[in-house]
C-alpha cells in the first residue's frame, strides 16, 4: 500500500460517471453539482456526455462522462464521498455490471498506485473501457496512467470506440 501524506495538499483526480436508469443526464449533472458543493472538492473540468453501448449483461445504453477534480482529502475519503453521492441519487447494488441510476468511479489520483481491500487506483478496468477513455481523453489527454505508463491519448487509440457516441 502506498504511503499517504494527509497534509492538506490539493490533489488532482479523475472520476468516471455513468447512468442507464431514470433521467440519466439530470442525474449526472446533479451529481456533479453535489460534488462541486462538497468541502474539499473543486470541480475543474467536465467532458461531454456520451451515449455508450452497455458492457456486460443486456441492458439499456448508458450515458457516460468524466470529470477532473482538485481534492483536499485522502483517496479513501474521496471514495466515501463518491459512494454517498451514489446513494443520494438512488443507487441500488443488484448485480455486478448491472443497470444503475448512478455509478461514480475513482479513476486516477495524481500518479498514485494504491490497492486496499476497498479501493484500487488507478481503476483496474479503466484501460480497457472506451466508455471511460473517450471522455477522459477529451479533458486529460496527457495524463499518464501510472500502471501502464501510457498517456490517456495513447490508451484510447488501443480500444474499440465504435459503441461510444457524443451526445
Ligand atoms: N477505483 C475505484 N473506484 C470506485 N470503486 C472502487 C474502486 N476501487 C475499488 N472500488 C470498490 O468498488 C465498489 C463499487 O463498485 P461499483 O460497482 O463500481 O460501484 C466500492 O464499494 C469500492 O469499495
Ligand atoms: N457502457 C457502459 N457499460 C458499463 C458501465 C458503464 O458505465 N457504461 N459500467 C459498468 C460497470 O459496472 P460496475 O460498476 O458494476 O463494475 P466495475 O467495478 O467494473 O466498475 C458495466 N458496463
Amino acid at each position: 500500500m502506498a504511503e499517504w501524506d494527509n497534509s492538506g495538499v490539493w490533489r488532482s483526480c479523475a472520476i468516471a460517471l455513468g447512468s442507464n436508469l431514470g433521467d440519466s443526464r439530470t442525474t449526472l449533472e446533479n451529481a456533479l453539482k453535489t460534488l462541486a458543493q462538497t468541502p474539499g472538492i473543486i470541480l475543474q473540468a467536465v467532458s461531454s456526455w456520451y451515449v455508450t453501448k452497455a458492457v456486460g449483461p443486456p441492458q439499456p445504453d448508458y450515458l457516460n462522462g468524466c470529470a477532473l477534480l482538485s481534492v483536499q482529502m485522502s483517496p479513501e475519503a474521496l471514495l466515501e464521498t463518491l459512494l454517498s453521492v451514489e446513494a443520494k441519487f438512488g443507487r441500488v447494488r443488484r448485480e455486478p455490471w448491472g443497470p444503475r441510476t448512478l455509478d461514480l468511479d475513482l479513476l486516477l489520483f495524481d500518479d498514485l498506485i494504491l490497492q486496499t481491500q476497498s479501493l484500487q487506483i488507478p481503476h483496474p478496468r479503466m484501460n480497457e473501457r472506451a466508455f471511460v477513455l473517450v471522455p477522459l481523453a477529451e479533458i486529460a489527454p496527457d495524463w499518464v496512467e501510472p500502471v501502464s505508463g501510457h498517456a490517456i491519448a495513447q490508451l484510447v487509440q488501443a480500444v474499440d470506440c465504435s459503441g461510444v457516441h457524443r451526445l
